[in-house]
């Protein structure tokens, strides 16, 4: 079975591929064009898919049909159609769970930044702006006993409210497609609407998976309804927020800061004058980027597609209902 891996990955996937008999392909250069990619994914039998920037839409799955199986080095699955992926009976594996404790280390690390400001006096002692001790300057909040509030409390959504809890004793709310008994039991959260979290969070972390309908979720009517000490922290999707909005309430001081790994459009262009603003830290999508999340990581997608070759189900699927489809 030919593999095509569009980016390297932690060779202990491509070891694991091979030494299961399947044949690999990664391009010599990295930034492949649309045309070139394409034309790899013509030549080969599966997918080893790196990054979110190609996009499994119905045009494609048109114009490859000799594609039997995606393996996504990513827990999140927004840039493939499903629906179109389960019409022509195609597993979509992903990678949950060996990068969740990561990538909420990272939205802990936004939300530590942003309430202590950070990026504001780094940026002070870069540009050899010390400051003599000031008892009212830049100052920051402390978290102790504030609220966090989680959108979309899954895997990851429950580690950031884990340490969170653990850290500063937080009040852990959340609002979810569904209800977590685990993170109401283990983390006492409280379930509640959608308004409910926007009005009572002096931390709002955004974890859900992105959906298109969900576009620009977060936008001034939100912002507005936030609390003046409140602060923004989405490491799911840049989809989720109008970074427009984000940028005008943050500036007035509408909300006391914001934290970003992910952004809108991503990646930002680098004069988008929310960058300018010292009660921001953005970072470049690195939620998952530790050595131990992106072996795992790894290791998920190899034995995603080792499985799909010996005609087992994918360990670790994002569209598991498409083995239970009448063929
Ligand atoms: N910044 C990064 O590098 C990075 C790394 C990994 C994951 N992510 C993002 O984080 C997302 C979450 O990953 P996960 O493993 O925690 O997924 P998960 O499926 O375990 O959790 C997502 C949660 O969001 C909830 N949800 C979805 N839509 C919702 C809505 N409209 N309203 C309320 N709740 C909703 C779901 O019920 C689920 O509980 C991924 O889909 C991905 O987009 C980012
Ligand atoms: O979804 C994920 O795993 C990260 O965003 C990396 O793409």
């Amino acid at each position: 079975m030919k593999v095509f891996v569009n980016k390297r990955i932690p060779e202990i996937g491509i070891h694991m591929l091979k030494d299961a008999g399947l044949e690999v392909f990664i391009p010599e250069h990295e930034n492949l064009s649309q045309d070139e990619w394409l034309s790899y994914c013509k030549s080969h039998d599966v997918i080893l898919s790196v990054g979110g920037e190609f996009k499994y839409d119905k045009d494609f799955f048109a114009e490859c049909p000799n594609i039997k199986a995606i393996a996504l080095y990513s827990v999140g699955f927004d840039h493939v159609d499903i629906q179109e992926a389960n019409h022509r009976h195609i597993p979509v594996g992903n990678t949950p769970d060996v990068l969740s404790k990561a990538t909420s280390d990272v939205a802990f690390l936004l939300m530590q930044s942003v309430a202590r400001r950070a990026s504001y006096n780094f940026e002070k002692v870069k540009s050899g702006n010390w400051g003599d001790f000031d008892p009212l300057h830049a100052l920051g909040q402390e978290l102790y006993g504030k609220t966090l509030g989680i959108f979309g409390l899954g895997r990851i959504g429950f580690e950031m409210a884990k340490k969170s809890l653990k850290a500063f004793d937080m009040n852990i709310i959340y609002h979810n497609r569904h209800q977590n008994t685990e993170a109401e039991e283990e983390l006492n959260a409280t379930y509640v609407s959608f308004e409910e979290l926007i009005a009572q969070s002096d931390v709002l972390s955004i974890h859900a998976n992105f959906r298109p309908e969900q576009k620009e979720l977060f936008n001034t009517s939100v912002f507005e309804k936030m609390k003046e000490n409140a602060i923004f922290i989405n490491t799911a999707r840049g989809g989720f927020h109008n970074q427009k909005d984000l940028y005008n309430a943050l500036a007035e001081k509408k909300i006391w800061g914001a934290g970003l790994d992910v952004t809108n459009p991503e990646p930002i262009f680098k004069e988008d004058p929310i960058l300018e603003l010292s009660n921001v830290c953005v970072l470049p999508h690195i939620g998952s980027a530790t050595i131990e999340a992106r072996n795992g990581m790894a290791k998920l997608a190899a034995e995603n597609l080792i499985a799909f070759s010996k005609g087992e189900k994918m360990p670790t699927c994002a569209n598991p209902e498409v083995y239970s489809q009448n063929s």
